[in-house]
This record gives structure tokens, C-alpha cells and sequence, in this order.
């Protein structure tokens, strides 16, 4: 080998993971007290909180970046080098924030919903207001409690199956979902919600780069919404290769990905959770009554993702 005897090792081995690398939460060694956060040089992290204040105050966007308008008011903005990539700043209200985030707790993983949870525990009925009361699941194979079901299944099921009971998607986060992607739709066409993931995220959490390839029709978007502390997505190309642009999503933020979009590597290395970057402060606000506060003291430390996709 020549010039150095470093073999890069497999973390470092692509664009995508080394930019992984360069965001996610590590800690500082030496620290003697509290775990210290290694600092993050996030200059380099595209913001579209500005990017929409300077369009909304001089019409000023940077270069390679394209405004759009959307028959729902709000500006939409895409990418000159990604295709099929488009990002809706403040699309949710706050009341609307509140409310997915409200859902995603209570009723979304109720069974017959399939959580991550369910490979190992199986069905586990009111896990939100379980926690509250600070209980956990116990894993023994001999307890009789009939409302948890010890079943083992394949944990990487990879497909859509419909025969799977599954309970619907709200009507009014369909409509949400079918007006968000409008943007990314071919001329009159009406998106259609089939299938939705709601991802969870806490301190240290990271989604790992990876392509969605399981719908059939890669013209339909991704509907992605964000909810909670602020994350950093990585939006790489179509090699791993590609050294992928870094940008912030904030609580009530959509992205679309469609079309050529659909087969570039994305992930999300870092979410956020103190004072100075999470940019919750209008979600404590909205959360502040008494009876919400088991929401604030959840959201105050996570993120959640709710992903829409046009299966069939
Ligand atoms: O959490 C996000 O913003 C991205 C989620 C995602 O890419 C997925 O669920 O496939
Ligand atoms: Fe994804």
C-alpha cells in the first residue's frame, strides 16, 4: 500500500458513511463530569429556515436551489442537482404538530399497528399511557397476561403485506399526506396515502443510509414529515459513493421524494435534544397545561417521523 498504512476501516469506508460519521452524537473522552457532546462543526449544513426567511424578506436564495409555489400557499423549495427532491419548510401548523405528535404516542402504536417492539414483545396494547406509569415489559415466556402476545416473527420482514391487519390511516393525515404532495405529482394526478411509517427517535438514535425500494411506482413521493427536536438528513445520490448534502429538519417540515429522488441514499445521523438546537420552544409553549405535560417531557428529548408512501 502506498502513502499510508491507515486501512480505512468499514465505518469510513463510503462518502455516505463518512459524512454519518461526521454528525453523529459522540462524546468526549476526558470528561470528567457530565457526558460532554463532541463538538459538531454544522456550517456546512444546509438551513432551510433561512433559506425561507431570505425568500419571504428579498426574494434571495442561494444558488442551485429553486423556489416553487404550491396551491396550498406555502413556498416549496428543490434542488437543482436532486430531482424529485422537495422541501416544505413550516409546512404543519403548530396545532398540527401537536396533534401527530399526540397520535404517533397513543393511538398509532396500538395493535394491530406493528411496532419494532412487536418481534420481541409481541402485541403490546397502550404503550404510551404504560410508560407514564413507568412500566416496562418484562420478557418472560411464562406470564400469563393474555394482552401481550409472546409470538416470534421474522425481524427483517421487508414487504407490504396487506393481509396483515393494520389500522387505518386517519382521514385527515391522508388529506394532509395528498396535499403535501401535490409539488411532486405528475400534472392532475391525486397522490395516494397506502402506507404509513412512523419512525422514533431519542438521543444517540440514527437512521442509517439506506434506499426505500419497496413501492412499486418510484414517480409517487415520499410524503416525510418531522415532528419534535430538530434532526440533521443526509441526502446522498445513487452510489453510496456520493458524498451526500447535509441539512436540518426541523418540527412541522415536510420532504417529498419522487422520481429520480427515490434512488438516492438517505439517512439521518444526529437529532438534537438541548436547549440551543432542538427549536421545540413553540411546542413547550403549545404542551405547557398540566395534562400535556407527559408529551413536552417525551418531545423535549425526541424526534418523530411520520413517512407516507404510495405503495401500489
Ligand atoms: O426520519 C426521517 O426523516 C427519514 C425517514 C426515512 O427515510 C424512512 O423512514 O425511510
Ligand atoms: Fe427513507
Amino acid at each position: 500500500m502506498y502513502g499510508s498504512d491507515k486501512v480505512p476501516d468499514d465505518s469510513e469506508r463510503t462518502a455516505f458513511r463518512r459524512a454519518e460519521k461526521q454528525y453523529k452524537l459522540y462524546y468526549e473522552s476526558n470528561s470528567k463530569k457530565k457526558k460532554q457532546p463532541k463538538h459538531v462543526d454544522l456550517s456546512d449544513v444546509l438551513d432551510f429556515k433561512n433559506i425561507l426567511e431570505s425568500s419571504n424578506n428579498n426574494g434571495e436564495i442561494p444558488p442551485g436551489i429553486v423556489a416553487l409555489s404550491s396551491n396550498f400557499g406555502l413556498p416549496v423549495f428543490r434542488l437543482e442537482n436532486r430531482p424529485g427532491f422537495y422541501f416544505i419548510p413550516e409546512a404543519l401548523s403548530i396545532e398540527e404538530q401537536c396533534r401527530w405528535i399526540k397520535e404517533s404516542l397513543i393511538s398509532f402504536p396500538q395493535p394491530p399497528n406493528r411496532t419494532n417492539h412487536n418481534a420481541f414483545y409481541g402485541r403490546i396494547h397502550d404503550l404510551f399511557s404504560a410508560a407514564k406509569e413507568r412500566k416496562f415489559l418484562e420478557s418472560s415466556k411464562d406470564d400469563d397476561d393474555d394482552t401481550k402476545e409472546w409470538k416470534l416473527v421474522e425481524e427483517d420482514q421487508r414487504n407490504y403485506d396487506v393481509s396483515l391487519a393494520h389500522n387505518k390511516i386517519p382521514d385527515a393525515l391522508c388529506e394532509l399526506a395528498k396535499r403535501m404532495a401535490s409539488p411532486a405529482m405528475p400534472n392532475g394526478e391525486e397522490f395516494k396515502p397506502e402506507a404509513a411509517i412512523v419512525n422514533y427517535f431519542g438521543l444517540g438514535d440514527t437512521l442509517g443510509g439506506h434506499l426505500d425500494d419497496m413501492e412499486k411506482d418510484w414517480s409517487r413521493p415520499i410524503v416525510s414529515m418531522s415532528l419534535g427536536c430538530k434532526a440533521i438528513f443526509l441526502l446522498g445520490g445513487k452510489s453510496r459513493e456520493d458524498p451526500p448534502l447535509a441539512m436540518f429538519l426541523r418540527s412541522g417540515d415536510v420532504v417529498l421524494m419522487a422520481g429520480e429522488a427515490r434512488e438516492c441514499y438517505h439517512g439521518v445521523p444526529r437529532i438534537f435534544t438541548d436547549k440551543e438546537n432542538a427549536d421545540i420552544s413553540h411546542l413547550e409553549l403549545q404542551f405547557s397545561q398540566e395534562e400535556d405535560c407527559c408529551f413536552l417531557e417525551y418531545i423535549q428529548t425526541s424526534r418523530i417521523n411520520i413517512n407516507i408512501r404510495q405503495v401500489f
